[in-house]
């Protein structure tokens, strides 16, 4: 049977917009930031049509230099590529001017889907290494993450909300990111527009299955970072998903894709390497047993992966420490 490549597989968001199934990350490492170009350049002539980026990712810039060059050779136009981006904590109260920077950055008039990156507010600390002069992650001299203590985190989604029932041309869908069940339940109650997108750690340790079976029923689509398991692809080494890998005659990252896919989720693995940006297009038809069995070795054996120190004030994070 002919399965389509996982390029070719679109999902409808609450809102109508259609959001590639698969996408490109690109929180590269720092040392691998002036990679992005290329990056950018080898998954959209691979057949990628989605590209996940962020302010905080300190390459929009390159990912605008290579889309520039891939709209002039003619590649592809704008309207062909779903392009996310997000507002960082530092931006919490300035999610307009964070914007109008993504989208100077990256060169374009619009992006398709914008994220609230974080449900955190950071004080703006000027650091002249930092992102456009600021502090990407300020903290106090113990350490501990310098908050800005009179914020509201739900003060970005409540500014993208107001400029999306404006109807700004800037970006055609809003969403969270990282945002746990209780944040996602006051979010309803005191909002009007329901997320499009909520982007989280989602791999065969870390199911998220209450965090699933709530999104599923109040219309916002889930999306997996961090599919493989970060930097170095720890995921990929998991006994059950190479058992699986095995079984199909993929790689193990194809498991890692196809355990989202086939379950609606978006995921948007991060790769420089251009084998493994192509690799990572390959669909395979996972069956019903063998997701349910990767996502019973998650509730058995929960891990977070990407467990941020700086998110110690959501609900979820640093819980074990
Ligand atoms: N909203 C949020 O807070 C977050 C969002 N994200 C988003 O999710 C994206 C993906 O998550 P991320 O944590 O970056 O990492 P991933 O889980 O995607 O893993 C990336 C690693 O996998 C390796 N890899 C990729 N493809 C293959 C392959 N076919 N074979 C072997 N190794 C492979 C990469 O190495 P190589 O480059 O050598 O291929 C890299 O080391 C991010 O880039 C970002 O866009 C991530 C974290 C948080
Ligand atoms: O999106 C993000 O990527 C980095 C690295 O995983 C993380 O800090 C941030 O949430």
């Amino acid at each position: 049977m002919l399965h389509p490549k996982n390029t070719e597989i679109y999902f409808t968001l609450n809102n109508g917009t259609k959001m590639p199934a698969l996408g490109l990350g690109t929180a590269n490492v720092v040392k691998q930031i002036p990679e992005t170009k290329q990056a950018v350049k080898a998954a959209i002539k691979a057949g990628y049509r989605h590209i996940d980026t962020a302010w905080a990712y300190h390459c929009e810039d390159r990912i605008g230099e290579a889309l520039k060059e891939l709209f002039e050779e003619g590649v592809i136009k704008r309207e062909d590529i779903f392009i996310t981006s997000k507002v960082w904590p530092t931006h919490w109260d300035i999610a307009d001017e964070s914007i109008s920077r993504s989208l100077k950055n990256l060169g374009v008039d619009y992006v398709d889907l914008v994220l609230q990156h974080w449900p955190l507010c950071y004080s703006r600390l000027d650091d002249p290494d930092g992102i456009d002069g600021i502090c990407r992650n300020p903290t106090h001299e113990d350490g501990s993450p310098h908050y800005n203590k009179d914020g509201d985190y739900l003060t970005t989604f409540k500014q993208l909300e107001k400029m999306y029932l404006a109807k700004d041309p800037r970006f055609k869908a809003i969403g969270v990111s990282n945002y746990p069940v209780v944040y996602l339940e006051r979010l309803l109650k005191e909002c009007k527009v329901v997320p499009a997108v909520n982007q989280v750690e989602m791999h065969p340790h870390l199911p998220q299955m209450e965090l699933r079976n709530f999104c599923t029923n109040h219309g916002i689509r889930l999306e997996a970072f961090s599919p493989f398991g970060a930097t170095g692809a720890p995921m990929v080494k998991n006994a059950l998903v190479q058992k699986i890998a095995d079984k199909y005659a993929c790689t193990p990252n194809d498991v890692l894709i196809a355990y989202h896919i086939r379950q609606g989720v978006v995921t948007v693995p991060r790769s420089v390497n251009p084998k493994n940006i192509v690799s990572n297009i390959d669909f395979i038809p996972l069956s019903k047993e063998d997701i349910h069995s990767l996502n019973q070795f998650g509730v058995e054996n929960p891990k977070r992966l990407v467990d941020e120190e700086f998110a110690v004030a959501v609900p979820g994070f640093q819980e074990n420490k």
